[in-house]
């Protein structure tokens, strides 16, 4: 960590704070040559690098492209400050290792060009930027806030899953799930914002054009609608900011007192992500002593504390636990899955090597799992929260999260494509003995924001005590032409292959791909919306997708094909 006789993160760190007073009380901590010491406040550190800066709150002024200078950095909050100027444009050469960008709540600006695929949370609601979205990539975000900006145009496809509230009150932002953009028009290309063309006008803007309105500029890019809201947010932004400095330097004197690190004083929880993270790699195993909660790529931000004082809603109840929806501190939203304490008694060291490796797994079409907790007979499982329900709500005629979502003949072989996708990653991701999921079912299939099809609950049941696998379905789930292909094949089994009725039978990759069968038979033969009228080809389509469920669902395991092969199949009808 240490070039040129000094730290590598410190010219970052104190750029960053010579723009500051000398009195913002959290950078007064930042004394010394090694900011990884433990006493500069807000300053979290992995394997001697600058890892996390959290300065929520903390009354900073100036530039944050500093702060975007720590190429090790993975988590950079700096929420409800009055930080001004342009976020420089990142991508994975400046910032690889980068996870949760929260910077909302300041007076940032210029545009927002994010070319991050590893990134989970961008939180840049409450601040002037302007520009359009084109120039953000974010393949893997999970959590994604750019209300009450500038921004103006079209909303990208690879961002229209997210609900309307990530978007709202901006200048001129339109399409989904904003309003349809009506007029498209060539944006006149801002410098500051490296705003693209092709961007398109709100109903409002395009309404203002028509009628002749002098307030509509030639280029058409603010209406006056605009304009006002512009001027209003920035009265109410002063308004606010002077509030929230009296309210920042009482928080301030509290939080000092409150989190000053001491000699006696263990770290600030906020720590313990990045701490434990270095204890697995180092090969100790003290996080099932100290109980804390152990984070993965893009859990960084995840605290135990907050995870159990969150609002709790019950999602479901399985034989292996429950799963509840958890609202954490800033509107963070996880699934937390309390392993029952019958079927996952006592301490596994399989169980913790096993979700250390469930831990790695990053795929668009795996449910991420970001850390969890194995203390004193708690087992906690902390995912992604998914918020459009499961494959299991949709055949039962329900969208989940409240909305209603056909099963069209696209969507079914989306989700299909999707999970198979993800079932494939599973089996291939190099590790030994190779992963299997082991409980390939309807419930575990979930739909991300995007409607994506995504695999949950990696292997967790081979270490559970008694529990059988996937308990029947009802038969009428299967209709029409498979129900001829299921029963001829000896009968209702459900979704798990036949070998494992067998007692102490283990799951295996062949036994995935029989329950992926399963699956697909499922869902190619459930009621859907294009049922009464057949769209083009998908009768044809349909019968291929039979015939690759039948030979998934082969008696003999060694008769199955691999995954990869399966998806090589459906491919065929993508
Ligand atoms: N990450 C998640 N995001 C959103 N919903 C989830 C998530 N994980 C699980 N759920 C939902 O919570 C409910 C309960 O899931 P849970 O996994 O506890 O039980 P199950 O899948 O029905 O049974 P099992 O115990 O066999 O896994 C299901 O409806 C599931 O779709």
């Amino acid at each position: 960590e240490v070039a040129n006789g000094g730290h590598r993160d410190l010219p970052f760190l104190l750029s960053f704070k010579a723009y500051n007073p000398s009195n913002v009380t959290a950078l007064e901590t930042w004394v010394g040559p090694d900011p990884c010491s433990g006493s500069w406040l807000g300053v979290r550190c992995s394997r001697g690098r600058v890892a996390g800066v959290f300065l929520d709150d903390a009354s900073l002024v100036g530039s944050v492209a500093p702060l975007l200078g720590l190429t090790q950095i993975r988590v950079l909050a700096v929420r409800r400050n009055s930080l001004s100027g342009p976020l420089p444009p990142l991508d994975n050469s400046t910032s690889p290792r980068l996870r949760h960008l929260l910077v909302s709540h300041n007076n940032l600006s210029g545009g927002l060009n994010l070319s991050l695929p590893s990134l989970v949370t961008l939180r840049a609601e409450q601040n002037g930027f302007h520009g359009g979205l084109l120039a953000l990539r974010l393949s893997m975000v999970k959590r994604f806030n750019v209300s009450s900006n500038e921004l103006v145009g079209e909303i990208p496809s690879s961002l229209s899953g997210f609900p309307s509230s990530s978007f709202g009150s901006n200048v001129d932002l339109c399409g989904k799930p904003l309003p349809r953009c009506m007029h498209a028009y060539n944006a006149v290309e801002d410098g500051a914002s490296n705003a693209t063309t092709g961007v398109a006008q709100s109903p409002t803007a395009a309404t203002n054009t028509a009628s002749g309105s002098p307030s509509s500029s030639s280029n058409g890019r603010f209406s006056q609608l605009g304009l006002t809201a512009l001027v209003a947010t920035g009265i109410g932004n002063a308004v606010l900011i002077a509030i929230s400095l009296a309210i920042s330097v009482a928080m301030f004197i509290y939080m000092r007192r409150k989190l000053r690190p001491s000699k006696d004083d263990s770290k600030s929880s906020a720590a313990l992500c990045f701490e434990e993270e270095d204890k697995i790699r180092s090969g100790e195993d003290k996080c099932q002593k100290s109980g804390a909660l152990v984070c993965f790529d893009g859990g960084e931000e995840l605290r135990l504390e907050s995870l159990l004082k969150a609002s709790a809603e019950v999602l479901g109840k399985g034989v292996s636990g429950s799963t509840y929806k958890a609202v954490l501190e800033d509107g963070i939203v996880a699934a937390v899955k309390r392993l029952s304490a019958l079927q996952f008694p006592g301490r596994s060291k399989a169980f913790d090597r096993h979700m250390r490796l469930v831990g790695r797994l990053r795929h668009r079409h795996v449910v991420s799992l970001r850390g969890y907790c194995n203390s004193n007979g708690e087992r906690l499982l902390v995912y992604d929260y998914l918020p459009n329900g499961s494959l299991q709500s949709l055949l039962q005629g329900n969208g989940g999260g409240g909305r209603t979502r056909s099963l069209d003949w696209a969507t079914k072989k989306g989700i299909l494509f999707g999970a198979a996708q993800g079932l494939n990653y599973i089996h291939t991701f190099p590790a030994r003995p190779a992963l299997v999921h082991g409980n390939v079912k309807p419930s575990n299939i979930l739909l991300d924001e995007r409607g994506a099809a995504c695999v949950s609950e990696c292997g967790l049941m081979r270490y559970a005590a008694s529990i059988q696998q996937s308990a029947p379905q009802p038969p009428e789930l299967f209709l029409d032409r498979a129900t001829a292909a299921v029963s001829s094949r000896g009968g209702w089994r459900g979704y798990a292959a036949p070998e494992l009725t067998a007692s102490g039978a283990r799951a295996t990759q062949e036994s995935d791909v029989y329950s992926c069968g399963m699956v697909l038979l499922a869902v190619v033969t459930a009621k859907g919306a294009a049922d009464g009228g057949e769209e083009e080809g998908e009768g044809e389509e349909t019968m291929g997708m039979v015939k690759i469920g039948v030979l998934c669902t082969a008696e003999a395991p060694e008769e199955r094909p691999r995954m990869a092969q399966v998806l090589t199949m459906m491919s065929e009808f993508m």
